[in-house]
């Protein structure tokens, strides 16, 4: 134990919660348990007892030892130096211990999360005079943090008053004197490129914006069919297997936002390794650059306990606002919050409280919802305006969304993309259903879309949705009567609909072509198959058979145009509609000869 100061000792271990007695000891603050200096955080407080959740193992501690207030919550280290980081749970660089402890890491390990020996190229705003009024969010410089990501020096939360003064440029570790500023009881605050912050309090902003752009993730069924908006909630519920880590991963490659943050949470550990794998690999298609360069990883590691993960969604919050406050657009991935709500039941079910619904204690919901309120879009203190946009995973067992975590998220988040088995297990991908999937952005996605892409956006949206739910009823008849109960009409709805799930909604991750769809093209392809639907439900009214259209080579191509084009190439998309137009235009000139005849 470094410090013998405010020492209490060991009274009572249960998995990873331990009973301590520490006099003084505050709600919140953080401790270091037994001999080996464990990490943990006070949950509740009974007179001089206080109740610890541990993130390490408890593994042969015992009564008697110990214990260390550390005055301080549990908080983060903020300033240059995150991005391409990988953290465990409570923010400990995992490269820097695995230097120290090999793979596994060590119990009560102290290592800081930022490096103290790099040093940053420091710029001061040259607008800055000794003197001036300065106060949360006014921005003393930057720092290139990576090539793609200028890191904005702010003078943090909580401090106002007169600069007295800022460093010239130059190079700086992070602990270095940057800026001085005296508040106005005369106290003079001294800055550094860093700042700690509590994880568990919302960094503060200057006011709440709405969303008015949407996040462009390159992936049809989402942008098109179910948008999120930068600064948006949304989640992915999915059961074993049915393509949750993939859409995640997408979304944090291809995604319009400046910076990504994505926590794995309580995964298993052979998917966890795949992401801190495939991660560090991947290229920024905006940049050309790795993408670590404007991403960070928040891993919870195998041989931490369960209740670890449930910090670990706090700590990858507080950095995704800390580059909010900056004026970035982040997105953040939680996978899982089911996991992490396993973590509230596993604290609640050892401290003994009454469970509510499957075990779930009965804060499960507000805990959820306090979370969820973190993502927003704001107008930050200094940089203008900033969001993140939270989008969790959820995993519910037996792919049941009627179980607590799921149904209480739907309640809170505005875009919901329900993975299903079915369309799995048919290797229809993303397996994002449309009869259960919703986003409630789609009107302000319109005008972002009509303004940039085009004008028919919504109305499309809603025809092949319309189309869609036709062909989910028309599907239960064949199944009950066969195909030969349909008309020539409804065969063709059947056949529109398959154009648009083929041709519009699948979509592979794999494909080299198809992995991102720019907006133009993805409208490009859903006007397609609409208009080969418009068309030859046409010459089906003036009685050309349907069995004469669904035999057009053109439909088989129109199913593989998303492979064919890339997303420049949206012209050809075109010209390929004027083409199965004349063909149409053709069958019916030939048709109404016949008819003549
Ligand atoms: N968009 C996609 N394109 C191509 N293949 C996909 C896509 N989405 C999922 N898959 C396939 O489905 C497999 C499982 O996906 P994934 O690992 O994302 O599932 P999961 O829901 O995260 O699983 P788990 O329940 O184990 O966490 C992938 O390995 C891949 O083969």
């Amino acid at each position: 134990m470094p410090d013998k100061h405010r020492t209490g000792t060991v009274r009572d271990i249960n998995g990873p919660i331990v009973t301590i007695d520490l006099p003084g000891v505050r709600s919140g603050e953080q401790v270091r348990i037994g001999e080996i200096g464990l990490v943990g955080e006070v949950i509740s407080l009974s007179g001089q007892q206080a109740v610890v959740q541990t993130y390490e193992g408890t593994d042969g501690v015992r009564p008697g030892e110990p214990a260390m207030g550390l005055g301080w919550p549990l908080s983060v280290e903020l300033g240059p130096g995150l991005m391409g980081g990988i953290f465990d749970g409570v923010q400990r660089p995992l490269s820097k211990i695995a230097l120290q402890s090999g793979d596994y890491i060590a119990r009560g390990l102290d290592v800081p999360a930022l490096d103290r020996s790099k040093q940053w190229e420091f710029e001061p705003s040259h607008d800055l005079e000794p003197g001036q009024a300065v106060g949360p969010g006014t921005v003393l410089g930057t720092v290139q943090e990576t090539e793609v990501v200028v890191h904005k020096v702010l003078v943090p939360p909580g401090i106002q008053g007169e600069l007295e003064e800022v460093a010239p440029a130059g190079e700086y570790d992070i602990e270095s004197t940057i800026a001085h500023v005296r508040d106005a009881k005369g106290t003079s605050h001294r800055l550094s490129l860093y700042h700690r912050w509590p994880v568990r309090r919302p960094r503060p902003y200057h006011q709440r914006d709405d969303g008015v752009s949407p996040l462009i993730t390159g992936q049809r069924v989402i942008d098109t069919f179910f948008p999120q908006l930068k600064g948006g909630k949304g989640a992915v519920p999915g059961p074993f297997g049915a393509g949750k880590t993939v859409v995640q991963q997408q979304i944090a490659r291809w995604s319009n936002a400046d910076i990504v943050i994505y926590v794995g949470c309580g995964e298993r550990g052979n998917e966890l390794v795949d992401v801190l794998e495939s991660f560090p690999k991947l290229e920024d298609p905006y940049s050309g650059r790795k993408l670590m360069e404007r991403t960070l990883l928040v891993a919870n590691t195998s041989n931490m306990p369960v209740v670890a993960r449930e910090a670990s969604v706090y700590v990858g919050l507080t950095m995704a606002e800390y580059y909010r406050d900056m004026g970035y657009d982040v997105v953040m991935l939680a996978d899982s919050t089911s996991r992490w709500a396993e973590a509230l039941r596993e604290v609640s079910g050892r401290l003994g409280q009454m469970p509510v619904e499957e075990g779930y204690p009965a804060y499960l919901s507000s805990r959820l919802a306090a979370v969820y309120e973190r993502a927003g879009r704001v107008e930050t203190h200094g940089a203008g305006s900033g969001s993140v946009t939270l989008i969790g995973a959820v995993s519910p067992p037996g792919g049941d969304f009627s179980e607590p975590v799921t149904s209480h998220t739907k309640d809170i988040i505005e875009t919901f993309w329900a993975l299903s088995k079915e369309l799995a297990d048919a290797r229809h991908y993303p397996s994002i259903d449309w009869v259960t999937s919703f986003s409630g952005h789609v009107h302000t996605a319109a005008e972002w879309w009509h303004e940039e892409v085009d004008r028919r956006w919504e109305q499309r949206r809603t025809e092949a949705l319309a189309l869609l739910a036709r062909d989910a009823e028309l599907s239960r008849i064949v199944n009950l009567v066969g195909p030969e109960a349909l008309s020539d009409a409804q065969r063709w709805q059947l056949e529109g609909a398959a154009l648009i799930k083929e041709g519009v909604l699948q979509q592979s991750a794999l494909d080299d072509v198809d992995t991102f769809c720019s907006p133009d093209k993805q409208f490009a392809l859903l006007d397609l198959a609409l208009s080969i639907y418009d068309k030859g439900m046409a010459l089906i009214e003036i009685g050309v058979p349907v069995s004469e259209l669904a035999d057009m080579p053109q439909l088989a191509k129109a199913r593989r145009c998303k492979s064919m084009y890339n997303s420049d190439q949206v012209a050809e998309i075109r010209t390929f509609a004027q083409e199965v137009e004349q063909a149409f235009e053709g069958i019916r000139l030939e048709y109404a000869k016949q008819s003549v005849d």
